[in-house]
């Protein structure tokens, strides 16, 4: 049990869990690379004495990337300016300055952005202790394990507190990982005034101007408040307030069955408030494969003190006031008719994010947003209003809409320094994981069913679907969590994984094996030979791994898998070094 964690508890015997740690990967060159997830400690310990040498090879790389000049030359303040210091932002930093590129980010409120400060790590703290007192509160559970409990309860302030301290030290952490590798960390508000020129200061008087070679908007996201809803922060609130956990209602609306609506019921019925969802599509949870979604209802809300209204616009919200209760007008979605008033003690209102890209200057150089995000190709490159690419900059996370997941905006700052460091880089979407921390945990990557029937309707090949069960996994059943399944999505011609879709105990970390496999391009034929550890919860992979029916081998696609990006990084690292010197042999 973690004692920053107030759950105060009497038990006869229970086993505490290990805290997550955080590592650096490796890169083909021996150099770690810094990203979002080892943003915790790992960064201060990067091997930066190695740079040197690569430095060199990437300023002459980046140069031929950006039409002969040497980078750090040519009249430039700096090679990179990330306007946005949040983990997309903090991302391309860490590489930028591996790769040898002088780099400023520019930041108008506090490092670490959205995920850090009001997001991800908030969030996951407050799950961590509603995940603790879920457990504690089931007798049943408890007792079948020969556990006895004999008192439950919180110290709400002190939870409230274990999520400020831990979104502190994180934002620590970021900012030290930051400045400790030679990132400037440049105070303001940041406007684009020109090609290749910012302007950042004070809102509304940005007083400094720098210049650099390449800029990236990293700008995130805030909130977004349908029309006709009040929020005052205390009866009526959005994430930023939930998260500081100010109080516990006895009855909250959930405006939103998406990530934040699902993560939230989590977090308020655990500490015991009755939840009702109010959802404008047909089902909860519409984003979600919709098996999976069916049986998230079964375990995420059937058996909680949870009820929902779908297909209802929450049109009109009142605050509390003058003793009197939050008020909800719901509409039919389809007719817009009005259906009910519901009255409760607050509403959170997840109903999605809104980008956050005013001010950014973005008419100075003829980009005109979509619903305010940044068009951008598949390259992170800005696109102006006339449909062309706008040289040398760049919106990464949020911003762009593409994924707004904290570790998607690192990745496309990653693939953006890649490709001004000389390399070209497309990063795969549908290899990107995503998951919801509630209690068993949902996971996806790729496609969901009706998407991939769709794209095999289009393409014209057949797809299989294979599932497997957690009640059927021995690490699964030691825990006493046997609800769950595993579903795979997949080509029975080629053997490609189109989508990996997970419900159950630690869905989030078991996800990565599908997600490297789709990234990697390995296929089921190869994958399905791989061997797991025994008993662990990973078997529910490597059963359905195992489970796919290929077709025969000679009936096969003989389409080759997609060479592993480290291979291909390495190629393109092999390739740079050549030119540069035979570059360096002609002046
Ligand atoms: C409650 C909640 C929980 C979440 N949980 C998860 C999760 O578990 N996993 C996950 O992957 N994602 C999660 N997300 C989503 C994740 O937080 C975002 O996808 C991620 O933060 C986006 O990163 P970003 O760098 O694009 O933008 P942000 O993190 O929003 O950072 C943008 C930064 O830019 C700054 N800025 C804006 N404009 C300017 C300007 N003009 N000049 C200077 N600075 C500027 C802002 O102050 C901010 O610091 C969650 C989000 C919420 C709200
Ligand atoms: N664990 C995670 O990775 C995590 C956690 C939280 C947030 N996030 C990210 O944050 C973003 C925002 O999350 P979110 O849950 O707010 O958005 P979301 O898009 O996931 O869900 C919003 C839901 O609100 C519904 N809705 C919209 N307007 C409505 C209205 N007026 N009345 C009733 N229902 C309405 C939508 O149909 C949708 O189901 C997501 O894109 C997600 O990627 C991720």
């Amino acid at each position: 049990m973690q004692s920053t964690a107030a759950v105060s508890v009497s038990a006869s015997a229970i086993t505490s869990g290990s805290g997550a740690r955080s590592e650096a990967a490796r890169r083909p060159g021996g150099l770690r690379v810094c990203g979002l997830r080892r943003e915790a400690l790992a960064c201060s310990s990067l091997r930066i004495s190695q740079a040197p040498a690569r430095l060199a090879v990437a300023r002459a790389a980046a140069a031929a990337a950006t039409n002969g000049a040497v980078a750090g030359s040519g009249g430039f303040d700096y090679d990179l300016v990330i306007i946005g210091a949040g983990v997309g932002g903090h991302g391309a930093a860490l590489h930028a300055v591996e790769e040898g590129l002088k780099t400023a980010i520019i930041e108008g409120d506090v490092v670490g952005g959205t995920c850090v400060n009001r997001g991800c790590v908030p969030s996951k703290a407050l799950l961590a202790v509603s995940g603790r007192m879920r457990e504690l509160h089931d007798e049943h559970h408890m007792k079948s394990m020969g556990l006895q409990v004999s008192s439950t309860g919180y110290d709400r302030q002190a939870v409230a507190d274990h999520a400020n301290n831990l979104a502190s030290k994180i934002r620590s952490n970021l900012t030290n990982s930051m400045k400790s590798l030679g990132v400037d960390i440049l105070t303001g508000v940041g406007t684009i005034v020109g090609k290749q020129r910012v302007r950042y200061g004070k809102v509304g008087f940005p007083d400094k101007e720098i210049t650099a070679r390449n800029i990236i908007i990293a700008t995130g996201s805030t909130p977004f408040v349908p029309k006709g809803i009040e929020i005052d922060g205390k009866t009526v609130f959005t994430s930023d307030h939930a998260l500081k956990l100010e109080s516990v209602p006895d009855w909250i609306a959930i405006v939103g069955s998406g990530y934040i609506g699902l993560e939230f019921s989590d977090v308020y019925t655990a500490l015991g408030s009755e939840v009702t969802f109010v959802e404008a599509l047909d089902q909860l949870m519409p984003g979600f494969d919709p098996e999976i979604a069916k049986l998230a209802q079964r375990v995420l809300i059937n058996p909680r003190k949870i009820d929902y209204h779908t297909g209802v616009f929450a049109s009109k919200i009142t605050p509390a006031k003058d003793g009197k209760p939050v008020l909800i007008e719901l509409i039919d979605a389809k007719t817009k008719e009005h259906k009910e008033t519901l009255e409760v003690d607050a509403a959170l209102i997840a109903t999605g994010r809104a980008p956050f890209t005013k001010g950014l200057g973005l008419e100075n150089i003829n980009v005109v947003t979509q619903r305010g995000f940044v068009p951008v190709d598949e390259r992170m490159r800005v696109m102006d209003a006339d449909g062309n690419v706008v040289p040398n900059l760049f919106c990464i996370g949020d911003a762009n809409g593409k994924l707004m997941l904290a570790h998607a905006a690192s990745a496309q700052g990653i693939s953006v320094v890649e490709q001004i460091s000389g390399r070209d880089h497309i990063l795969n979407h549908l290899s990107i994981p995503a998951a919801c921390f509630t209690h068993p945990e949902i996971s996806m990557v790729g496609l969901t069913e009706p998407q991939a029937r769709e794209k095999a309707d289009k393409e014209g090949f057949e797809i299989s679907v294979v599932k497997t069960s957690f009640k059927a996994n021995t690490k699964a059943l030691a825990e006493n969590e046997g609800d769950g399944i595993a579903k795979l999505i997949y080509r029975p011609d080629t053997g490609e994984i189109l989508g990996v879709h997970i419900l159950g105990l630690h869905a989030a970390d078991l996800i990565h094996e599908a997600s490297n496999a789709i990234a990697l391009g390995t296929r089921l034929q190869d994958i399905k030979f791989a061997v797991h550890a025994h008993p662990t919860l990973s078997e529910v992979l490597d059963e359905l791994f195992k489970a796919a029916k290929l077709q025969p081998r000679e009936e096969r696609g003989s389409k080759p898998s997609q060479p592993p990006q480290p291979l291909l990084k390495a190629l393109s690292f092999i390739t740079a070094l050549l030119s540069s010197s035979i570059r360096d042999r002609q002046r």
